[in-house]
Order: C-alpha cells, then sequence, then structure tokens
C-alpha cells in the first residue's frame, strides 16, 4: 500500500492535450478485433449496446512485461499519494463528460454542476472505492489470481447489483488515461501510457468476461 500523502490540487477540467496519449485513448476507445470470439469492439453505438444488453468485446492485450508493471506500479505511486484529489477528478469527468454515467447514482444524478458532483458525498465514497481496487490490482500485478478475484468481485456487484452497462467500464478507462495524462504529465509520459492502456484493456477484458459469466446479455434482453 502507498502512502496517502502531498494533496495536490487537481482541476477536473483541464483539456486534453497530449497527442500521443490522444491516439492511444483513440485507439482504446474505437476498440479492436475480439481474437476471443472474433467481433468487432467499440464500434457500436453505446445507445445499440444499451438497447440490446451486449457486451461489446476487446482483444485481450499481450500480458505485461516485467519493464511495464514496474513502469505502472512506479506512476501509480506517485498518484496513490493523491488519491482522493485523482480518484474525484477521474469521476468528476466521466460524469460531465459522459452525463447518461450518472443514472446509476441516486443521489446525484440530475447533478450538472461539476462543483457540485465535486462535493458529492456518493461520488467522492465511489472514487474512493474506485481508487483503492486500482491500488490492488497494482499491488498483485504479478498474482493473476488475486487480481481474476477483485475483478469477479466488482463484476459481480456491478451486473448484478448495480446493473451498470459495461461500457462505462470502457469508458472509465479512457477517462482514466485522460486525467492522469494531464495531472501527472511528468510522471505518465507517453511509454508510460501505453503500460497503462494496457492494463486498463486488461480490466475491461476481465469484467467483460465476469458479466458474460454471470448472463448479462440475457438478463438485459429479458428486462429491457
Ligand atoms: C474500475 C472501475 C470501478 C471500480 C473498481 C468500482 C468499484 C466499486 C465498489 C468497490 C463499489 C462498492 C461495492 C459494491 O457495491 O459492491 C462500487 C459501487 C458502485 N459502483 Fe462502481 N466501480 C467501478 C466503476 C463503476 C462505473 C463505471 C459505474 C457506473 C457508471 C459504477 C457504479 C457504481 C454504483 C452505482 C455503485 C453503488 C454506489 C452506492 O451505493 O452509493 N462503478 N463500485
Amino acid at each position: 500500500m502507498y502512502a496517502n500523502t502531498a494533496p495536490l490540487k487537481i482541476n477536473s477540467k483541464v483539456s486534453y492535450n497530449s497527442s500521443a496519449l490522444k491516439h492511444d485513448l483513440l485507439r482504446y476507445l474505437l476498440g479492436q478485433f475480439c481474437a476471443c470470439c472474433g467481433r468487432v469492439g467499440g464500434k457500436d453505438t453505446m445507445e445499440r449496446m444499451q438497447g440490446e444488453g451486449e457486451v461489446d468485446h476487446l482483444e485481450r492485450p499481450s500480458p505485461l512485461t516485467d519493464k511495464e508493471r514496474v513502469m505502472i506500479q512506479d506512476s501509480w505511486a506517485k498518484v496513490y499519494q493523491n488519491c482522493d484529489d485523482a480518484g474525484v477528478a477521474i469521476l468528476v469527468r466521466l460524469f460531465v463528460n459522459f452525463p447518461s454515467s450518472k443514472q446509476y447514482f441516486s443521489q446525484f444524478k440530475h447533478t450538472e454542476d461539476p462543483e457540485e458532483l465535486e462535493k458529492s458525498s456518493q461520488l467522492r465514497k465511489h472514487a474512493h472505492r474506485v481508487m483503492n481496487a486500482i491500488n490492488t490490482l497494482v499491488e498483485s500485478l504479478d498474482n493473476s489470481e488475486k487480481v481474476a478475484s477483485v475483478l469477479k468481485l466488482v463484476g459481480k456487484a456491478h451486473a448484478l447489483r448495480h446493473k451498470v452497462e459495461p461500457v462505462y467500464f470502457k469508458i472509465l478507462s479512457g477517462v482514466i488515461l485522460e486525467v492522469l495524462g494531464e495531472e501527472f504529465p511528468e510522471v505518465v509520459t507517453p511509454e508510460v501510457a501505453a503500460a497503462w492502456t494496457k492494463l486498463l484493456a486488461t480490466v475491461y477484458c476481465g469484467i467483460t468476461a465476469v458479466y458474460e459469466e454471470v448472463g448479462w446479455t440475457k438478463l438485459s434482453a429479458s428486462t429491457g
């Protein structure tokens, strides 16, 4: 566990400005051919996926190299020192830029003002949980069983209890890359961002696998 010290003021409204990061993000969000099932992921609109309750596929990236693991752990140490501010900045960006993602949160689903969002205790609590889960993943990069068990817990809770469309996990990954690249430019270099892209894509693949395991398509189609 990394110490949570040295608070940093993070601006959740800064615009996106690194072309290398932008390239990674776009490649990630636009989707890639899925090696496991042969479908093309990411090209469907969010509306279509919501309507049909489908799980959007991405190619599972190659395993992280030792160098990539070290880059992720070193950069995360800096981010996690600013855990709460970074987490809130990421979630405010998600909810401002993708307002439909607020629908799952009873206490701020109708809030538009970023400053109000930033103060929401429900948002801040979720930010803390997201950052803690990422911290566990980063600490467990060499323990695939631990990674799988975290993804299973998160995937099951969001599919079955919170009924969150899986596409929001992909969108959140892009937002994480975006905000970290802006707020920690000296740490999140293009090479480091590329390692994070792989990790976040692996997390998304794990989450969508859990959604399918618990029958997300069937569930959504029958209730939609
Ligand atoms: C890396 C991504 C994420 C992680 C690690 C994460 C983690 C968590 C955890 C640990 C909880 C509390 C435990 C539970 O209820 O089972 C939670 C609750 C929740 N999550 Fe997430 N989450 C993530 C992404 C999302 C996304 C993308 C959404 C929707 C857009 C979302 C919506 C919710 C909601 C609605 C709750 C319940 C909130 C409440 O009761 O106040 N989560 N999340």
